[in-house]
């Protein structure tokens, strides 16, 4: 009888019986139960090609479970979702959409009615959302008749109370008119699947959110981050995550694209730790800093992360990125000197402009804290002195080792040691070997003194912002600030 009224309605494209994607770990199973189904519908002409699909019990959507996103697109070339649950779970009108892998996935409505017809709960739905999408189980209202009563009162209260005109459109058009109005939500913020039970139960249990990390080496680049991560990895309970692909051994998820892959891609990077309490995992990648998104993006992911920033004179970390830039052959850097850089004006060249942009920004240290601070509390943030790094690696690291608390206290006064000839701080090895970082020391020449004046002036009112920020944050002033502050008085 259903067969003979194919064209009466849409057709499930998911797997064959009402199977949770997220109890599929295996790809090419989740697939074949796809196409199990795919083909019974093809066998009996039911059309296929509407590019739409509703997960069974919400399960695989949110948190991604890329297996399902995979699988959809292949079998059943899945354009758009409707599954709800994203990214907070209550209450109904803040659903918000977003997109991964191609897929859009836009809110739905509630799936228990109550007495929310008349004012309440359903009827502000659609009054505060543009777009609002429902789904009724046969099963779960007496066979629809109470999704129809619900939807038909719910219409009447709204055109009897409200001037709003409603509408409808096939899920495809409705969804790209959806992103259309909320350009905003295309991208997904993604959260921990672990801090609500909701969530870890439409997740899969072969995923883990141990493989997360307790914290973060944010940078800024050239202040001596390298050397913070490895002296880290000398503690016995502290490991980094695996080299990122593609971004010289940083990871840079939450401030590129690699966020897009999602947290499956993410946490792939981390090994699983053997004592969850105790070991300690982090990820370094120094061009979190100066993000506009990292902090967001980090926060929604690892709100109980610590923070680790090392800041060096502001105006030596411009000198040290341009030389790097130069020593890697990027072309505007070889072509005009540091003070060409630094002082570039308005109608300069883009190229000198962008490189410019890129070497004095991460330095105006106070705006990047204060967006950090706006997502992270004051206590799980800390300013390290990267300049004390170079002289007293070993006092840096106790401050290092309190702030996180971790265990067991590791002795750095022991295993580090001081090489003259490449005048840095290298790892001492049980066998009495020093492992220093780079191979030789600083080939570059001093910066120049009209260059070192131009950046004190550029960067002292900052510098004083900063410094208030530290006196709030109750965080001593490093030498480097003293020193500069000391220049205005
Ligand atoms: N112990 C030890 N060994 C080696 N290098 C040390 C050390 N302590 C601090 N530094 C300083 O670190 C500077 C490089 O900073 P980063 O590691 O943050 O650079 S990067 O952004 O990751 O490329 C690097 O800057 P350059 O000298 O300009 O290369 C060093 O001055």
């Amino acid at each position: 009888m259903l067969l003979r009224s194919v064209s009466e309605f849409w057709w499930f494209p998911h797997m064959y019986s009402h199977m949770q994607p997220h109890l599929f770990h295996n790809h090419t199973s989740l697939l074949e139960q796809m196409i199990l189904n795919k083909d019974f519908a093809l066998e009996h002409g039911i059309p296929v090609d509407q590019g739409y699909a509703v997960a069974p019990h919400h399960s695989g959507v949110y948190p991604v479970h890329p297996q399902l996103y995979e699988s959809w697109r292949k079998a059943w070339d899945i354009r758009v979702t409707s599954t709800e649950e994203y990214p907070h779970l209550k209450p109904a009108r803040y659903r918000k959409g977003f997109i991964h892998n191609d897929i859009m996935d836009y809110p739905g409505g509630p799936k228990a009615l109550d007495n929310s017809i008349m004012g309440g709960e359903l009827f502000l739905t659609v009054l505060l959302n543009p777009i609002s999408v429902f789904m009724t189980h046969l099963s779960n209202y007496g066979n629809d008749r109470l999704g129809l009563y619900t939807f038909l009162h719910l219409a009447d209260f709204i055109s009897t109370w409200t001037h709003l005109q409603l509408d409808t459109l096939p899920p495809l058009q409705l969804a790209q008119r959806y992103f259309t109005l909320f350009p905003q939500q295309r991208e997904p913020l993604w959260q921990n699947p672990c801090d609500d039970k909701r969530h870890r139960d439409i997740w899969s249990k072969e995923k883990t959110c141990d493989r997360l990390p307790k914290f973060l080496v944010i940078g800024p680049q050239k202040t001596g981050t390298t050397a913070l991560s490895l002296f880290l990895l000398m503690h016995p309970s502290i490991s980094s995550s695996f080299p990122g692909p593609r971004t010289y051994g940083e990871v840079q998820f939450f401030n590129t694209n690699n966020y897009l892959q999602g947290i499956d891609w993410y946490m792939e990077l981390f090994p699983l730790p053997s004592n969850v309490t105790s070991d300690f995992l982090f990820e370094k990648s120094s061009a979190y800093f100066p993000s506009e998104d990292a902090p967001r993006r980090a926060a929604a992911l690892l709100p109980k992360a610590k923070i680790l920033t090392m800041l060096i004179n502001p105006s030596d970390r411009a000198y040290n990125w341009y030389q790097h830039q130069k020593a890697h052959e990027d072309s505007t850097a070889s072509r005009f000197s540091f003070y060409d850089v630094i002082s570039a004006q308005h109608g300069a060249p883009a190229d000198i402009r962008s490189l410019q942009n890129r070497c004095l920004t991460p330095g105006l240290y106070h705006t990047h804290l204060e967006r950090w601070l706006t997502h992270y509390p004051v206590n799980q943030l800390v300013v390290l002195d990267g300049q004390q790094l170079r002289r007293d690696p070993a006092a840096v690291m106790d401050e290092v080792q309190k702030f996180l608390g971790v265990t067991p206290h590791y002795n750095y006064s022991q295993t580090l040691t001081f090489d003259q000839q490449k005048g840095f701080w290298c790892q001492l090895s049980e066998e009495g070997k020093t492992k220093c970082l780079w191979s030789e020391g600083q080939k570059y020449p001093p910066m120049e003194p009209e260059a070192r004046s131009y950046l004190s002036r550029y960067y002292r009112e900052h510098n004083i912002d900063l410094s208030k920020l530290l006196h709030r944050l109750g965080q001593p002033l490093p030498s480097w600030l003293r020193e500069e502050l000391q220049k205005i008085s």
